[in-house]
């Protein structure tokens, strides 16, 4: 098989707490990841030139700066592999909005092309090549809902209840690196456990510092609230809150502002990455 279409599904932080910082300047996080059964679409064709390109991508974002374009690069030149790739990136999840879309479309684009260039790296190999693009890489690339700590790599897998989402977009891209540079930031939260989480303690550190920075994350934050808890995801800028049923969620996004995107989602442990390599047949050299 010479071509594949993968799903890389979107995240949800469903708590975020900062528990300290690396001498390299990079904090320690506490955070919950669960995926979400929304996302992009990659489709990788096998090329026997070498060369790696970009036909489709996400809109402004440069293919060399392309974390699905720098994903291949780093598995061709760590497995010395003489093949390449035609990579199509179909965007869905909002960028910037803490939903780890580019992270996601690395970590597709790792494993999908180490099944198809047959390059046979361990799960562990390609989660530690996936944290040399980006933190978030790492549990895209083990694809199950986790407990993290460390700057997101050390991941404990977790199970809980697949639950109803809606997610608001309020049309803000928030970069990341400025938000975990802000002095106003809360860096000395206290180490915490998945069952005090479940108590009901845990929020999002970077909540506040959005708001205060971005008045529409505070508006839509507002106006989330009035139907159920609204938290941010990541550093934002998106918002999501548990609901009952899809019913519910479409019936919140009916009365969305229309400056604003919604989508409705359920939480899966297992990301639809994993389960859809699970039912591709074996390759052999
Ligand atoms: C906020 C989260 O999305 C929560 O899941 C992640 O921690 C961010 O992960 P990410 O987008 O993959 O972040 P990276 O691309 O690795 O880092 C972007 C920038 O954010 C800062 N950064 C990121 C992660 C971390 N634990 N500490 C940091 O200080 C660094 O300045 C870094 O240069
Ligand atoms: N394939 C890609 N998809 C999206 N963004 C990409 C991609 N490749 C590179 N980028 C760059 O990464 C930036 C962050 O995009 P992304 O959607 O991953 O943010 P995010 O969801 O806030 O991430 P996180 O939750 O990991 O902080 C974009 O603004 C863009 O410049």
């Amino acid at each position: 098989m010479q071509t594949l279409t993968l799903p890389a599904p979107a995240k949800l932080n469903l708590f975020l707490h900062i528990t300290g910082r690396r001498a390299d300047g990079y904090h320690l996080l506490q955070t919950l990841f669960v995926f979400l059964d929304f996302g992009d679409e990659i489709t990788l064709s096998v090329r026997d030139d070498r060369v790696i390109q970009r036909s489709v991508g996400a809109v402004g974002v440069p293919e060399a700066a392309d974390l699905t374009v720098r994903a291949a690069r780093l598995l061709q030149q760590v497995a010395g592999c003489s093949l390449g790739a035609d990579i199509q990136v179909l965007k869905r999840i909002p960028m910037g909005g803490g939903l780890g879309g580019g992270s996601s479309d690395a970590a597709t684009v790792l494993l999908g092309l180490n099944y198809l260039w047959r390059c046979g790296l361990s799960t562990d190999e390609l989660a530690v090549l996936g944290l040399r693009l980006g933190a978030d890489v790492p549990v895209f690339v083990r694809g199950h809902a986790a407990w993290a700590e460390g700057v997101g790599e050390q991941l404990t897998p977790v199970s809980l209840p697949d639950a109803w989402y809606v997610v608001i977009h309020p049309g803000v891209h928030v970069p990341t690196a400025e938000l975990f540079s802000d002095s106003g930031l809360t860096r000395d939260c206290p180490p915490i456990t998945l069952a005090t989480f479940h108590a009901g303690l845990g929020r999002n550190v970077f909540q506040p510092v959005v708001e205060k920075r971005y008045p529409e994350v505070a508006t839509a934050l507002r106006w989330l609230s009035r139907y159920s808890n609204a938290v941010l995801t990541g550093s934002g800028s998106c918002l999501f809150a548990s609901i009952e049923s899809k019913q519910d969620g479409e019936i919140i996004l009916q009365n969305l502002p229309d400056q604003w995107f919604g989508f409705v989602a359920s939480s899966v442990n297992t990301s639809p990455l994993q389960r859809k390599l699970l039912t591709l047949p074996a390759l052999h050299n």
